[in-house]
């Protein structure tokens, strides 16, 4: 542990308003969070994660439920996206039938945003739902452990078959961050930076100032970097909780992102990757547009390049079945193309019914990924 305070934030949604709690070391308490959160003794508890994660910290939740009493399981799933996929679903299901999972039992999902959206789906659907809590083990989770929001993926299109489902609590052990992979570092910060871009200019500036301690897990700029992100998130979703409009802001850099993912078969490029891509292509689109109000594009690609993130397209991804992709993005309604545009470092517009030739000019242009 390093000293740093734990620190909460809540989402509020009325009757389904739940904390998130950020902070070194809260994995050890988390048969007391389930406790002081209600989650029935009599019921087992099914922890899910990945065959990454299991072998660093599936003992410590599993250990610290059955010292608070419950009956714990866990299933251990493949890592990465390509886990998130209607097979691997089942698999969850038939561990949850044979540990025997009723009606009052919880599944937790220990991961990153493959385990998360995978579980929550998992117990949105199992008995037409059971509850579930979110423990987070990636910088990008601060994204994905909020807001409901769980899925699995389709061969044609990213979390196609999906609900929304709200967590009872998130538990964000920062201390598991130290083990992830520098690849998965920068991922996740694609995610941070997000926020920033779309609701909170200071913080924008603040990631790009501060890049190289974030890239360096500094823990007082992760920590404020994870707490800032989740408080954009958090207060987007209590406004607009299924995506009726405000909500689509959070996809940002996603129409283009998930069309990549996709594309390349879920696992060439990262979730993150995909949309700081697709970021650099919004922010074109919004410049061409006449959206932004000022230089967003430069700006953008500065940020995500100074965390490592990619700012151009690989030349081998193919135009047409990128277009063909974006078609089934699930702000794509009635013919007409959506994105979530820039108008300046902070503010987003949602803008509808965009040429898909000036779209496609847009991902053609990424391809060179020059600097202005
Ligand atoms: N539901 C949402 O609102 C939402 C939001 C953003 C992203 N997502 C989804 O999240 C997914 C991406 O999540 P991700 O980037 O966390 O990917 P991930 O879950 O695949 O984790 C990335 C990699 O890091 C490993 N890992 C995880 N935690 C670790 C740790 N503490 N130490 C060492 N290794 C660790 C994993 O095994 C995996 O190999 C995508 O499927 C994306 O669509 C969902
Ligand atoms: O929570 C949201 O809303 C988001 O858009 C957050 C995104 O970062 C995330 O990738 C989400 O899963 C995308 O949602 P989708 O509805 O486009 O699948
Ligand atoms: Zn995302």
């Amino acid at each position: 542990m390093s000293g740093n305070p734990s620190r909460e934030l809540v989402v509020e949604l009325g009757e389904r308003s739940y904390p998130i709690y950020i902070g070194e070391g809260l994995l050890a308490g988390f048969g007391r969070t389930a406790e002081k959160h209600g989650l029935p003794k009599k019921s087992p508890i099914l922890v899910v994660t990945d065959e990454k994660i299991a072998p660093l910290y599936l003992e410590r939740v599993v250990a610290s439920l059955r010292e608070a009493g419950y009956e714990a399981a866990s299933h251990v799933i493949e890592s990465g996206e390509q886990a998130k996929r209607l097979e691997v679903l089942g698999d969850v299901v038939t561990t949850a039938l044979e540990t025997g999972l009723d009606r009052d039992s919880t599944i937790v999902a220990l991961g990153g945003g493959v385990v998360g959206d995978l579980a929550g789906f998992a117990a949105a659907s199992y008995m037409r739902g059971v509850r579930f809590v979110q423990a987070p083990t990636t910088i990008l989770a601060h994204d994905s452990s909020v807001g409901g929001k769980v899925a699995v993926n389709h061969p044609l299109a990213k979390n196609i078959i999906g609900a929304f489902h709200q967590p009872e609590f998130v538990l964000y052990d920062t201390e598991t961050l130290r083990s992830l992979p520098a690849r998965e570092v920068r991922s996740g910060l694609a995610e941070v930076a997000k926020h920033g871009l779309i609701k909170d200019r200071a913080f924008a500036l603040w990631c790009d100032e501060n890049a190289e301690k974030l890239l360096a897990l500094d823990p007082e700029a992760l920590a404020y970097a994870l707490y800032v992100g989740c408080g954009v998130k958090a207060r987007v979703v209590s406004q607009d909780e299924r995506e009726g409009g405000l909500r689509a802001i959070l996809n940002l850099g996603h129409t283009i992102g998930h069309a990549l993912e996709a594309v390349a078969g879920y696992g060439e490029l990262t979730h993150g990757e995909a949309i700081s891509i697709g970021m650099c292509g919004s922010a074109r689109l919004a410049e061409k547009l006449g959206v932004a109000k000022e230089p967003v594009y430069g700006p953008t690609r500065k940020l995500l390049a100074k965390l490592g993130l990619p700012v151009a397209l690989p030349a081998h991804f193919d135009t047409d079945a990128i277009m063909e992709a974006m078609m089934h993005d699930k702000k794509f309604r009635g013919g007409q193309m959506v994105f979530v545009l820039p108008q300046e470092i902070g503010a987003v517009d949602i803008a509808k019914g965009i040429a898909s030739t000036l779209v496609r000019d847009v991902v053609e242009s990424l391809k060179q990924g020059e600097s202005e």
